[in-house]
C-alpha cells in the first residue's frame, strides 16, 4: 500500500512519548501542536510521517504492524549511528508531569487556577498556534484515540485532522515549513504571551501554597514562577556513596533518623550542639556482599553520624539557648545529612562539623530511599525550610508546558540542548545525575546566550543600514588578531626591552605586540592578559606601561595586596636601573601604608604629571587620586577586585599630555586621541579561560594569552604524603636535604594560630618554635595576614635576601609572590585548599632554574586521592576541570563567582568556555537571520524579561 511505504507508524503509549520523537524536532513540534490539555496521558497518538522522515528509521519501523498499539522498542543506538544528529536521551519523554504526582488533571487545575479557566480549553490552547491551519485547531478534544493510518483511521473522530496531516505528510518540506511557522512566525505573538504568562506568573497563583507561604516566598524575592524555578538545588543526594564504604575526609550524603540531640555546655564560654543520626547502609565489609548497591540481599549495618556545632561566648552556653538548639532537631525525624566525615575512635561512628541537615517528609523518604533518583537538596533561604521551597517548586513545575521555550527548536537541536521544560524538570527532578547535568548545560547556555544576544542586539539596533549590521556580525564571526612590530614600539619600550635580563618568550612577545596594537588605537582598550602561574605576565604589563609613558601619558598598575605592590615596585625600579637617566620614567608606590605626607606628594606628582607611573593597591582608585593624563590602568590578579573598582578607573579620564618629564615628545605618528578618552584597561589573570571567551562575552574585550613558560623551567616535583608520624618525618628529611643543598623552603599553613575547634589543623605561628628548634642551623621567618604591612614586607625581604631560609606562611603568599630561588614548598593540611588554589600556591616555587619540590601533606588517605591530580598535572586548565569533577555535581550549581567577568549563577567560566562558544554561534545565527529579532518574538520577549545588562557586572 502506497501509504505503507511512506508512513511511519508511531504509537505513543503512556502519554506522548518516544525518545526518538523528542529528538527529532519536526516531530516534536508536531506533537506539541497535537497536544491538547484535557487528553489523558493514556491517549495514543499515531502520526503518519512523510517518506523522507520514515527513512530515518530502520526498515522494520516503516512497516505498519498488526498491533495497532505498536510499541516504540527499537535499537536506538543503531539509529543514532546512522543519524548522528539524533541524540538519544538528550530530551526527556514528553511527559507532562513528574511521576505519579503529575497528572493532566493536576496540571489543568494549576493552569486554570493560575491563568483563568479558559486556558485549559482546547480552543484557547490552539489560539497559541494561530498559524496552524484552522481545521487542525478545531480538533475535538473528546477524541480518546487519535490515530492516522490506513488501518486505524476510522478511529479518528475528526477527519479534518487526518486530512491535514496526510496532506502535509506528502510533502516533508511543507511539514517543516508549517511547523517552523507555528513556532517562529512573527505573527505567532500569542506564543509569546504564553511563555510570559507562564514563567512570569506571580507566585501567589501557584496551587497548594498557603497565603502565608506565598507571601513568605514573595518576601524572599520569589516573585514569579521563573524566580522560583531558578532556585536550583545546592546538591543532589546520591545514597549510593554511603553504600560504597566511607573514607575519612569524604563528602557523604546519607538518610537516617535522629537518635539524639543535645546542647552541651563544655566550659564557661564554650558550648556545642551534638545531633546523632543513625543511618542504615550496605555493609561493604561483609563477605557475603557481592550484590549491587541496592540489592535487597545485601547485608546492612548502622552507622552513626555525630553532627557537631560549636559556640563560643557566655551567652551561647546558657541552658535556655542550648535547649532551644537541641529542640530544633526532633528525635525520630528522618533527615538527609550531607557534609565531610571524620572517623571517630568508636567503629562506625563519624563526626561531621560542617554539615547540612534537611528534614524529610514521609513521601520524600520513600522517594529518596527507593527510587534511586538523585534527590535535590535546596539551599534554604531566609529561614524558609528547604522542604517548603521544594514543594513550591514542584507545583511550579506542574504549571509548566512543553512549549515554554523561547529558543527555537532548530537551535536546540543543533547544539544538543534540552528544551527549557525538560531542563527545569532535569534540574529539579532528575531521573539520574546525567539529567541534572544536561539541564545544567542548558541553563549555562542560556546565561551566555541571552547576555550575548542582548549585547549584539543592542549594537545592531544602533546601526542604520543592513550593510552596517551585516558588517558588524561579520566582525564577530571572524575576530581578527592584530599586532605591532617591535620597530614600531616607542623608543622607551624598546630600550626597556633591551635592558631586560632575559629574552621574552614568543608568547610574551606576541602578547606585547597585540597589546601595543590596541594602545595605538584611538579607542579605549579592554584586554585580558591570561597566562598560567609564573609565565611572566608582569613584564608584559610593564612593557605596555612603558609604551604609554613613552608616548607622553601616565600608567597606573593596581595589585590586590601591599606585598605585591612593593614587590612590583622594587622589581620595576631594578629593571629601570639600566635606562639612561634622562629618559627614565618616574615611578611611585602608593598603598594604604604610605604616610599621609608622602601620599600627598605623590598625588600632587600625579596631577602635575611629574610622576608617570604609579604602582599601588586599591588606594589608586580613591577619589583623591587624580591624574594629569592617565592612559593605561593595569589591574593585576583582577579577580580579587570587584568590577566596580576596575570601572572606577574610567572616571579618571585623561587630559592632554602636558608637563610629563618623559623624554619622548609627542610626535606626528602618535594617534590623535580624544582628550577625554577613558584609559585603556589591561586586566591580568592566571585563571584559565578559553580563548573564545573575551570576544564572545563582551564584544569589546580582547583576550591575550601567554601559553609558554620562560625557558629553563623545570616542572615542580610534587609529592603527596599522608600527614601521619611517618609522613612528617619523611617531609622533615626532605626539607633538611633541600636546605643543605642551598634551597629555600616555604611552609604553608591553613591557619595562623592553633584552634580548639579545629585541633587537627596545623597553624603557622604555633609551629614557628618547633620548626626553628628542628632546623637549628637555619633561620625561620613568619608571614601572615594579621601582621602589619611593614612586618610582612620585612619577612618577605629577609626570605628573598636569604637571611631566612624557611618561611612559615599562610595563603597570603598565594598570589603573585615571586622569589625565584625558593625551591621547596610544603602545604600542611593540603586538603583544606582547593585544587586551583594549590596550583597557585605551588606556582610560587619552580620560578627559577633550580629544580623545585612541592609536598602536599594530606590529613588522611582519602584526601591523598583527591590531591593526586596535582601530582600528575601542572596544567592550570586541566586542574580547574578536575577540581570541579572531584567536587562532584553538587558544586556545579549556584556557585557565585566574582571578578572581572559577569557573574553567572550557574556557569563556571573556567570550564564552560565551550558552551559559551556555542551560545556565541547560536546568537550569530539567530541575529544573522533576523537582525531585529522579528522572526523570534518569544526571544525578543524573553530578552525584555531578563535582568538588565548592567546587573550582570558590566
Ligand atoms: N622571558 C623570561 N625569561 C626568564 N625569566 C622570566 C621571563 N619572563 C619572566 N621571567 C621571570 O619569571 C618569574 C615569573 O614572572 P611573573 O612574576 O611575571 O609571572 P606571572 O605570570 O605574573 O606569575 P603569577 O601569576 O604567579 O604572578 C619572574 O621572576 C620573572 O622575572
Amino acid at each position: 500500500m502506497k501509504s505503507q511505504q511512506k508512513l511511519l507508524l508511531m504509537s505513543l503509549n503512556s502519554g506522548l512519548s518516544g525518545e526518538i520523537l523528542s529528538d527529532h524536532f519536526a516531530f516534536r513540534r508536531l506533537f506539541s501542536c497535537l497536544y491538547i490539555p484535557g487528553r489523558t496521558l493514556s491517549s495514543r497518538v499515531t502520526v503518519r510521517c512523510a517518506a523522507g522522515a520514515a527513512d530515518f528509521f530502520d526498515k522494520e519501523w516503516t512497516e505498519p504492524q498488526s498491533d495497532a498499539s505498536l510499541k516504540v522498542e527499537f535499537d536506538a543506538s543503531a539509529a543514532c549511528k546512522k543519524f548522528p544528529s539524533i541524540i538519544i536521551g538528550s530530551s526527556r519523554r514528553v511527559e507532562l508531569y513528574d511521576g505519579g504526582s503529575g497528572s493532566v488533571q493536576g496540571r489543568e487545575e494549576v493552569l486554570s487556577d493560575s491563568m483563568g479557566e479558559s486556558w485549559a480549553l482546547p480552543a484557547r490552547f490552539c489560539e497559541q498556534w494561530s498559524s496552524l491551519p484552522l481545521h487542525l485547531q478545531e480538533v475535538n478534544s473528546s477524541s480518546e484515540v487519535l490515530e492516522i493510518d490506513g488501518k486505524v483511521d476510522t478511529l479518528l473522530s475528526d477527519n479534518s485532522v487526518k486530512t491535514e496531516i496526510e496532506r502535509l505528510a506528502d510533502d516533508p518540506a511543507e511539514v517543516e515549513e508549517q511547523l517552523t511557522k507555528a513556532t517562529a512566525s512573527p505573527s505567532s505573538t500569542s506564543d509569546v504571551t504564553t511563555v510570559e504568562v507562564l514563567l512570569d506568573q506571580p507566585i501567589g497563583s501557584l496551587r497548594g501554597l498557603s497565603k502565608r507561604q506565598s507571601s513568605q516566598l514573595e518576601k524572599l524575592g520569589f516573585h514569579t514562577l521563573r524566580k522560583l524555578l531558578h532556585h536550583f538545588p545546592r546538591t543532589y543526594a546520591d545514597l549510593q556513596n554511603a553504600q560504597n564504604g566511607i573514607n575519612d575526609g569524604e563528602y557523604l550524603i546519607s538518610v537516617g533518623k535522629i537518635i539524639s540531640s543535645k546542647g552541651i555546655r563544655a566550659g564557661y564560654s564554650f558550648g556545642f550542639l551534638e545531633v546523632i543520626v543513625g543511618c542504615e547502609i550496605g555493609d561493604t565489609s561483609s563477605s557475603s556482599n557481592n550484590f549491587g548497591a541496592y540489592d535487597d540481599r545485601k547485608e546492612k549495618k548502622m552507622i552513626y553520624l555525630h553532627l557537631k556545632k560549636f559556640f563560643r561566648g557566655t551567652r551561647f552556653t546558657s541552658q535556655p539557648f542550648l535547649r532551644s538548639l537541641q529542640e530544633k532537631h526532633k528525635i525520630g525525624d528522618t533527615v538527609c545529612v550531607s557534609g565531610k566525615v571524620k572517623t571517630m575512635s568508636a567503629g562506625d561512628h563519624y563526626e561531621m562539623r560542617e554539615y547540612h541537615i534537611d528534614v524529610l517528609e514521609d513521601d520524600q523518604v520513600s522517594s529518596v530511599c527507593t527510587e534511586e533518583r538523585p534527590y535535590p537538596i535546596y539551599p534554604s533561604k531566609g529561614g524558609l525550610p528547604p522542604t517548603t521551597i521544594s514543594a513550591a517548586i514542584t507545583s511550579a513545575l506542574q504549571a509548566l508546558t512543553v512549549n515554554v521555550d523561547p529558543i527555537p527548536q532548530d537551535i536546540l537541536q543543533e547544539f544538543g540542548l534540552l528544551g527549557l521544560y525538560d531542563a527545569y524538570m532535569g534540574i529539579h527532578k532528575p531521573r539520574n545525575i546525567y539529567d541534572a547535568d544536561s539541564a545544567r548545560k542548558r541553563f549555562i547556555f542560556d546565561e551566555f546566550f541571552y547576555l550575548q544576544l542582548a549585547r549584539l542586539f543592542q549594537m545592531l539596533e544602533g546601526l542604520g543600514t543592513e550593510i552596517e549590521k551585516n558588517g558588524l556580525l561579520d566582525k564577530y564571526r571572524k575576530p581578527e588578531l592584530s599586532s605591532t612590530y617591535v620597530e614600531d614600539w616607542s623608543s622607551l619600550t624598546q630600550k626597556f626591552l633591551k635592558t631586560l635580563p632575559y629574552t621574552l618568550t614568543s608568547g610574551q612577545l606576541n602578547a606585547v605586540s597585540e597589546i601595543i596594537w590596541d594602545l595605538k588605537r584611538p579607542v579605549p582598550m579592554n584586554r585580558l592578559l591570561q597566562g598560567d602561574v609564573g609565565c611572566g605576565k608582569t613584564v608584559v604589563a610593564f612593557l605596555a606601561c612603558m609604551e604609554v609613558i613613552g608616548s607622553g601619558y601616565q600608567a597606573a598598575f593596581m595589585v590586590p595586596t601591599e606585598l605585591l605592590a612593593v614587590q612590583h615596585y622594587e622589581h620595576l625600579l631594578e629593571l629601570l636601573e639600566k635606562i639612561d637617566l634622562e629618559c627614565k620614567p618616574s615611578i611611585a608606590l602608593l598603598t594604604g601604608s604610605t604616610s599621609a605626607k608622602q601620599s600627598r606628594i605623590i598625588r600632587q606628582g600625579l596631577v602635575s604629571g611629574q610622576i608617570s607611573m604609579i604602582i599601588g593597591t586599591h588606594s589608586l582608585i580613591a577619589e583623591s587620586v587624580e591624574f594629569s593624563s592617565l592612559r593605561i590602568a593595569v589591574v593585576d590578579e583582577q579577580h580579587r577586585f570587584g568590577v566596580i573598582q576596575r570601572g572606577r578607573f574610567n572616571s579618571k579620564l585623561c587630559y592632554a599630555p602636558t608637563s610629563l618629564r618623559t623624554v619622548e615628545s609627542p610626535n606626528d605618528n602618535k594617534p590623535k586621541v580624544d582628550a577625554s578618552m577613558a584609559p585603556h584597561v589591561l586586566a591580568m589573570s592566571a585563571t584559565p579561560i578559553p580563548r573564545s571567551l573575551a570576544l564572545a562575552l563582551y564584544g569589546d574585550v580582547s583576550l591575550t594569552q601567554i601559553t609558554d613558560l620562560p625557558p629553563g623551567r623545570i616542572p615542580v616535583e610534587t609529592h603527596i604524603i599522608e600527614g601521619n608520624e611517618h609522613g612528617f618525618e619523611e617531609m622533615y628529611d626532605m626539607i633538611f636535604d633541600e636546605l643543605e643543598s642551598g634551597g629555600k623552603v616555604y611552609l604553608v599553613y591553613p591557619i595562623i594560630e592553633q584552634s580548639e575547634q579545629l585541633p587537627q589543623l596545623r597553624a603557622a605561628a604555633s609551629d614557628l618554635e618547633s620548626i626553628s628548634k628542628r632546623f637549628l642551623n637555619y633561620n625561620c621567618g613568619l608571614l601572615h595576614g594579621k601582621m602589619k604591612s611593614d612586618e610582612k614586607e620585612e619577612a618577605l625581604r629577609r626570605f628573598r635576601s636569604g637571611e631566612t631560609q624557611i618561611l612559615l606562611a599562610t595563603q597570603v603568599i598565594e598570589i603573585g609572590v615571586d622569589i625565584p630561588d625558593a625551591s621547596m614548598m610544603v602545604v600542611m593540611n593540603a586538603e583544606r585548599f582547593g585544587i586551583a588554589q594549590l596550583h597557585q600556591l605551588r606556582g610560587r616555587v619552580g620560578r627559577g632554574s633550580r629544580k623545585s619540590k612541592c609536598v602536599l601533606l594530606a590529613s588522611g588517605p582519602s584526601s591523598c586521592m583527591r590531591l593526586k591530580v596535582l601530582e600528575n598535572s601542572s596544567d592550570g586548565f586541566h586542574l580547574a576541570n578536575m577540581d570541579l569533577l572531584l567536587r562532584g555535581p553538587g558544586d556545579l550549581l549556584g556557585k557565585k563567582q566574582s571578578g572581572h567577568l559577569p557573574e553567572f549563577p550557574v556557569a563556571r567560566l573556567e570550564i564552560d568556555g565551550n558552551i559559551l562558544q556555542e551560545a556565541h554561534l547560536a546568537v550569530l545565527k539567530i541575529l544573522g537571520s533576523s537582525h531585529n529579532l522579528d522572526w523570534y518574538p518569544k526571544l525578543k520577549a524573553e530578552l525584555s524579561m531578563r535582568q538588565p545588562l548592567s546587573s550582570l557586572g558590566d
